[in-house]
């Protein structure tokens, strides 16, 4: 008999953008999990007609796989009609409530891992509720204090120290204990999902050439190097405080197994250059597994046939290796 394959969870996102576009293009391929989308089934009925696609819409039934070809889906109601582009904050806690029950069917242990198409984080605020990214929503609903956002593509793993906060917050961000936490929660994952026995973590500065020497700046003197000392001590293959600048030539890249940034723009500007399309977020340190696409909503390309669904099958192809 052979092993059945993981079932997993794929929220399709902001309903006017591209998520619904890419969640129907999941039967095209011979993925290694079974799928199961969570969205409001009348709008990829809807999605699938504009975009002249023929894929039988079946609701999940646990016990009952869809046959190859066909598409699994948990309903959750829109709470108003959609329009492809055309944001509207009445759905913004639908979008919300399709992750609601992704998470808690993860960690009942009914799906093995979650994926998630975009979601607009503008929209989801407008609809009244503070919402800065899936990755601080699920460690919230998932009560876990710290988790750590990790972009891969192109052969690079780029891992965030602060995630989506203004860029004037970022320093106060940085303690000695906020690194050295994202810092085992990235070590620890490398290990264990990835498979590196001792990982080599390359870490940039905050400042310009990484402070030089404190005349621009202090944060690399009086945070980042005495939490790598620390951590050091405890066995870490640490390697910086790096440039910027420089730490992603190729030959600097080569020596790590992952980067770690200290803020979001610094480190996924040149992930998604690189991969852009092909990417994988994947959420470090949560008690589940769960991976995302490299891109947003692109509200301009939704019911145009012109989103390509790569980032999405990539996410789904480690959440499944992940899962098994
Ligand atoms: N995983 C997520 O939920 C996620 C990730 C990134 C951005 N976002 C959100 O998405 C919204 C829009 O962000 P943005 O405009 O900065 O970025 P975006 O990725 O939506 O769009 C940037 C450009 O890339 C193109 N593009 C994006 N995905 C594509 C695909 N699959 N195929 C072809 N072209 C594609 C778009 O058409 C646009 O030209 C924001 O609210 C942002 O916060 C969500
Ligand atoms: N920072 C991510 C990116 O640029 O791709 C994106 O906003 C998604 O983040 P969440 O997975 O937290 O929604």
């Amino acid at each position: 008999m052979s092993t059945p394959l993981p079932l997993l969870a794929v929220t399709a996102g902001e309903p006017a953008g591209i998520g619904p576009d890419l969640v129907l293009r999941l039967p095209e391929l011979a993925l290694p999990a079974r799928c199961v989308v969570i969205a409001d089934k009348t709008l990829l009925q809807q999605r699938a007609a504009a975009l002249g696609l023929h894929v039988p819409l079946l609701d999940y039934r646990h016990e009952q796989p869809a046959p190859a070809g066909a598409l699994e889906v948990w309903h959750v109601p829109l709470a108003a009609p959609c329009r492809p582009g055309v944001l509207d904050a009445a759905n913004g806690r639908y979008v919300l409530a399709t992750l609601d029950v992704a998470i808690a069917g993860c960690v009942r242990g009914e799906f093995a891992a979650m994926v998630t198409a975009p979601v607009h984080k503008g929209v989801i605020n407008d609809a009244g509720v503070a919402f800065s990214g899936h990755t601080e929503y699920l460690a919230e609903h998932t009560a876990t204090p710290r988790v750590v956002m990790m972009l891969a593509g192109a052969g690079m793993r780029v891992a965030l120290a602060t995630t989506h906060l203004p860029l004037r917050a970022v320093p106060d961000a940085i303690t000695r204990d906020s690194l050295g936490e994202v810092i085992r929660i990235l070590h620890a994952d490398l290990v264990s999902k990835f498979g590196i026995a001792a990982p080599r973590i390359l870490v940039a500065g905050l400042n310009p050439h990484a402070g030089e020497g404190g005349h621009m700046g202090r944060e690399e003197i009086d945070v980042i190097e005495p939490t790598l000392a620390a951590l050091r001590n405890e066995g870490m293959n640490l390697i910086g405080p790096l440039p910027a600048d420089t730490l992603f030539n190729p030959d600097k890249l080569a020596q790590g197994d992952a980067v770690l940034a200290m803020y979001h723009d610094q480190g996924l500007p040149v992930l998604k250059h690189a991969s852009f399309g092909a990417g994988i977020n994947i959420t470090l340190g949560l008690p589940i597994i769960r991976t995302s696409v490299d891109h947003g909503t692109a509200l301009d390309l939704a019911a145009t046939g012109r989103a390509d669904p790569g980032s999405l099958f990539e996410a789904v192809r480690l959440a499944a290796q992940l899962a098994t």
